[in-house]
Parts: structure tokens; C-alpha cells; sequence
């Protein structure tokens, strides 16, 4: 790695390997005992696509114990001997990564560091993430075949309550690209804050200009990912199908986005009343999700993980 003025040197040597969930690509460093000093100009460097390795976000395997945000999680769960650190491309740290979390899993498992025993027979692997212990379990796509992890994503709420519910939504969002008009946007809280918009059809969706976070308003304290969507026809009994766009906290489009999907789809389901399905397929710039509605307010995410390369900082 040459040395500019901000960069961090300490990094020379790291290994690292890439993956992504439906083209959401991250940057996997293995650190169990919480060692590697990753400030926000380390991430930064690291997502970044000219000068760095390239990704939407970097996710830090860690084991609960050697970091003190893995002792809640080892109190929710003593099986979650691992922690997933998740930064944001700016550095800024999120509470939870639905497509990030297979891709771990996926890493653990090719790393033997965790047994696939772990997995086999319906059995569930805990992870530690900042919003509680996730639960990833082996998976098929939605053609039956094997290969994808599906995660209990844990309870979902509608930060605006009852009222947001009734109205379908508690904020507006300005789209640059669409008319100049602020669309109606719920938000949706996922372990992580997310505003969901419907558009009209495809051409809107693909008009939106999201080179340009869009404006929500009144601004969440903390950010937000805003997800566009279209919802579909039913691409089969019981299922509902919609497009997704997303232009995510900390980073700005990207080609999916796990947690978005799940607020997406949940949006989409409330708007669309009281009979309305409880799995729904949805299509991403980057390739295809599946959420489903699970008893007691929990959602479950499933889709693919895929391990790209294997590289060492210079
Ligand atoms: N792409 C992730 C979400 C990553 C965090 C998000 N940008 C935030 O700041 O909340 C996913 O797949 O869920």
C-alpha cells in the first residue's frame, strides 16, 4: 500500500476476503481477538473503489468475547461466539447487515472457524450483531435448490405506531429524478432505520436519481435507508412479489440491501391489508431475495452468499 498523507499504514499486510450477498459486496477480515484497530479512515480506505479494495461495507468476524458490544450478545445467547462488526463505506458503524450476516457465515464456514454442523438438520447458528443475536439457519432458493442461508432477523417495528399504520406513512421523501414532488414514506425500524416509498411502475423506479441521497423529512435523528419499491403481481399463490431500489445510510446506492428487503417487503404488505402474504420475492438490481413474516413480529431474510477472492493489503 503507498502512503498518503491520511492513510493508515498499519493496515499493510491484512489479510482480507471479499464477498457479497446479491451484489451488496463487503470486505471480511478475520480479527477473533478484537486486536485490528479499524478507525473510520481504515473502512474508508478499504471501500474504497480506486484507491482501495472496493465495497459497500467491511464486516469484522470478532468473537463476543473480545469486544465489549459481544457481552450483550453473549447474554442474549451463550451460543453467539461470534460478533459481527459492521462499518458502513464512511466508516460509520450500523446496528445490522441482512445480506453482510450470510456472507459472515459463509466466511466462518470456509474459514473452519465455525463447525457446518452448526447448520445441518434445521439447526441455527447465532451471530451477534448490535441489534440482538441473529439466527442463520441453511436455506433453498426459491427453485428449491440448496445453498442459500435464511436469518431470523429478529422483531420488526413501525417507529410511528398505529398512526403511521393507519396512514400508511409518517414521513416524505424527495426523490431527485421523479417530478419534484415529496413522495409519502413509513418508516420502519429493522435494528436499523429504513423509509420505504412506493413509486408508480418501473419507469419511475428507474428515473429515480439516487446519485443524490434522497431528503426525508422530518430527517430521523439517526439516518435513514430508503428503499424504493413497485409492488408486482403474485407470482404465485401465497406470494407476493415487488422491485426494490435502495440508497443506504453510509453509503448511497447500492445494487441491494438485506434489511431494506425485509422493510420493503413488511411496507408493502401493510399497505396492502389484512390478507396480503407473508412471503414475498424481492427483486433487487443485484439479484433476488425472499422475506417471509414470521409469528410475533420477526422477520426472516433468506438469499445467497458468495465468497469472492482472497487478497493482503500491500
Ligand atoms: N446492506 C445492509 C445494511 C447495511 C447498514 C445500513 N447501510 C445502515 O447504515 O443501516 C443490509 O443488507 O441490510
Amino acid at each position: 500500500m503507498t502512503t498518503e498523507p491520511d492513510a493508515p499504514t498499519s493496515l499493510s499486510g491484512l489479510r482480507f476476503t471479499t464477498g457479497h450477498g446479491t451484489e451488496n459486496d463487503f470486505v471480511l477480515l478475520t480479527d477473533p481477538d478484537g486486536r485490528l484497530a479499524l478507525d473510520d479512515a481504515a473502512v474508508r480506505l478499504l471501500c474504497d473503489r480506486r484507491a482501495g479494495v472496493g465495497a459497500d461495507g467491511v464486516i469484522r468476524a470478532v468473537r463476543s468475547d473480545a469486544l465489549p458490544e459481544g457481552a450483550a450478545a453473549l447474554a442474549e445467547d451463550p451460543g453467539a461466539t461470534w460478533f459481527m462488526d459492521y462499518r458502513n463505506a464512511d466508516g460509520s458503524a450500523a446496528q445490522m447487515c441482512g445480506n453482510g450476516v450470510r456472507v459472515l457465515v459463509a466466511h466462518l464456514l470456509r474459514e473452519r472457524l465455525v463447525d457446518p454442523a452448526e447448520l445441518a438438520d434445521g439447526r441455527a447458528l447465532a451471530v451477534g450483531t448490535r441489534s440482538g443475536v441473529k439466527r442463520v439457519t441453511a436455506a433453498e432458493d426459491d427453485e428449491g435448490r440448496p445453498g442459500w442461508f435464511a436469518v431470523d432477523m429478529g422483531p420488526w417495528t413501525v417507529p410511528g405506531g398505529d398512526a403511521a399504520v393507519a396512514e400508511g406513512f409518517d414521513v416524505t421523501v424527495g426523490v431527485r429524478g421523479l417530478d419534484g414532488v415529496p413522495r409519502p414514506g413509513l418508516s420502519l425500524d429493522l435494528g436499523n432505520p429504513h423509509v420505504v416509498v412506493a413509486l408508480t411502475g418501473r419507469e419511475e423506479l428507474e428515473a429515480a436519481d439516487l446519485l443524490a441521497a434522497p431528503v426525508v423529512e422530518p430527517a430521523p435523528a439517526d439516518g435513514a435507508n430508503v428503499e424504493l419499491v413497485v409492488p408486482l403481481d403474485a407470482p404465485a399463490p401465497g406470494v407476493g412479489a415487488l422491485l426494490m431500489r435502495v440508497s443506504e445510510r453510509g453509503v448511497g446506492e447500492t445494487r441491494s440491501c438485506g434489511t431494506g428487503a425485509c422493510a420493503a417487503a413488511l411496507a408493502v404488505r401493510l399497505w396492502a391489508g389484512a390478507d396480503s402474504p407473508d412471503v414475498w420475492r424481492v427483486a433487487v438490481p443485484g439479484g433476488r431475495l425472499r422475506v417471509r413474516a414470521l409469528e410475533g413480529g420477526r422477520v426472516e431474510l433468506a438469499g445467497p452468499a458468495v465468497l469472492v477472492a482472497d487478497g493482503v493489503l500491500a
